[in-house]
């Protein structure tokens, strides 16, 4: 009522004018509502208008405010993005995050296939989900000193997380501080990471592999450490092989390569035919001496130069490998001569050719790089082949293969001692028969075991279907073996043995 009077109580002239009339009424019906003046409201959005402002006043102040305390207070290390150092710290960040974690990026992880889920399994297309922790600015405490670590965005955004083969660590440069006028604790904290990395890849051998630019070396996969004492061949020549590989890997031996202005370089060549062991061997090689693998694939090399490149990025002392090297040269010169045949011009094929098992690096630009004047020193070059005949004499010359290594069909002795691997009681798959009981089975195995017919792979076939017992594997090899014997008057088969004996 009180207000009704008032309104009735306004004067002629404002009762003409509407907008006076108008904000009257709001400021009666605001003070009803909100016990407030409308013009306060005012001045209260009046207010509300300027925090952006001031927000962003306050930020840029902070920046500026960090700028310098970074500059006066903190010493930093700039690890680049594509470093190995850069996985090696953020493995470590990763390992040590806060136990509550609530931001992640999320990725289909495209190196494993999807675990538990057995319907998800069959599917080839499931992949798992990997969820990593999410962070642009990491503070933490680590040997007494307060450290802050910086990823950088710009990096982060370009889309590496993307890309299938970049399993989501590492990737963005990265900015270690910490408060002092010296960079040693920083260097001791990024000395730390690189031995924590190290000892979470010490039972595994790294294999690297070129991105999917080609432009530089990215891990490609880790592969559990392989006891040599797993990839059975001759005895004799496994002792030599490690023996010159350890005599080549002594430090000695460097200085007496140097001293006399020798190429400190080695290279081996597996030969045997297929499925008797030559990448098991690389690999278990590698884990034996502690050192990381780089496979090298010919084929998707685009240039002479990509390939040189290639292999000045390999470290020092590391395992370079080239697998089935025969095929590349011999399919492009087959595509050679189709291109001839179709009067097309046989030049071009060097560097670019449309043939897509064509190798677009040439046979003389591997062996510039194998042992030209700006190769890498102290890598060990494995090459591997199954028909060694049809390498070009100058690939295996000395210099450039040290040593050949002949991986052949399985001996009765080898068999043997594959039995006893796939059957050790260690393992607890034959949990009541003793270690001597099982030798004796293996001894009734080997006998059944034509010499150097089967390759070791197609043993290690027949041993996946009898894992759970000992006694049955024994029980069933000989008719497997006269299978498989039977088998051999396949031509495919023919090829094999033919190819072992020439
Ligand atoms: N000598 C061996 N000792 C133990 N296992 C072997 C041996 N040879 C082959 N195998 C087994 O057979 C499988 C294939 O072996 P691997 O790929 O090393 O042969 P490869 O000679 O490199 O074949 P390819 O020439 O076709 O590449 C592996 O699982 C490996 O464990």
């Amino acid at each position: 009522m009180a207000s009704r009077f008032q309104l009735g109580a306004a004067t002629g002239q404002q009762l003409l004018d509407p907008w006076a009339q108008g904000i009257s009424v709001m400021r009666e019906v605001c003070s009803r509502w909100s016990q407030l003046d409308i013009t306060q409201i005012g001045s209260l959005i009046a207010i509300a208008g300027t925090v952006p402002t001031a927000w962003r006043l306050l930020q840029r102040v902070s920046q500026e405010a960090y700028g310098c305390v970074r500059r006066f207070f903190l010493a930093s290390v700039t690890i680049p993005g594509d470093d190995p150092l850069n996985r090696n710290v953020v493995q470590w960040i990763l390992a040590n995050r806060p136990r509550h974690c609530r931001s992640f990026t999320g990725r289909t992880d495209m190196g494993r296939a999807a675990h538990g889920d057995r319907a998800a399994a069959l599917k080839k297309s499931q992949h798992a989900i990997q969820y990593l922790p999410h962070w642009s600015t990491r503070w933490l405490w680590y040997g007494g000193c307060l450290f802050v670590v910086t990823r950088n965005r710009a990096d982060f955004s370009r889309g590496a997380l993307s890309d299938p083969s970049n399993d989501g660590i590492g990737n963005e440069a990265l900015t270690v501080s910490c408060f002092g006028w010296s960079a040693e604790p920083v260097k001791a904290f990024i000395h730390a990471c690189r031995e924590y990395a190290e000892r979470q890849t010490q039972f595994f051998v790294i294999i690297y592999a070129r991105d999917r630019y080609g432009l530089a070396w990215k891990p490609k996969a880790r592969k559990p450490l392989r006891r040599l004492d797993t990839v059975h061949f001759d005895e004799g020549v496994k002792r030599e092989l490690v023996s010159d590989i350890r005599n080549y890997l002594d430090p000695r031996t460097q200085k007496r390569y140097q001293s006399r202005s020798m190429p400190y370089r080695r290279g081996y060549l597996f030969y045997g035919p297929p499925g008797t062991g030559k990448s098991s061997l690389s690999v278990a090689i590698a884990g034996e001496f502690g050192l990381d693998l780089y496979e090298v694939k010919i084929p998707s090399v685009a240039t002479d130069a990509e390939l040189e490149q290639m292999f000045q990025e390999v470290p020092p002392r590391c395992i370079v490998l080239l697998e089935d090297i025969d095929a590349v040269w011999k399919d492009w010169s087959a595509g050679e001569k189709k291109n001839q045949t179709n009067g097309q011009d046989g030049q071009n094929n060097n560097n670019n050719n449309n043939n897509n098992s064509a190798p677009n690096c040439t046979l003389s630009g591997l062996l510039n790089v194998l042992d030209g004047v700006g190769s890498q020193e102290g890598r060990i070059l494995i090459m591997t082949t199954n028909r060694p005949k049809q390498l070009d004499s100058a690939l295996v010359r000395p210099g450039r293969v040290d040593m050949k290594v002949f991986l052949g069909n399985i001996s009765q002795k080898s068999a043997r001692d594959m039995f006893l691997r796939m059957f050790s009681p260690d393992l607890g798959c034959s949990a009541d028969l003793d270690m001597e009981e099982v030798e004796k089975l293996a001894d009734r195995f080997a006998a059944e075991i034509p010499e150097d017919t089967f390759t070791p792979s197609l043993l290690q076939g027949f041993f996946q279907l009898h894992l759970e017992s000992p006694l049955n594997a024994v029980s069933s090899i000989g008719a497997w073996v006269k299978k498989e014997l039977e088998k051999s008057s396949d031509k495919d088969f023919e090829l094999i043995h033919d190819r072992k004996r020439s």
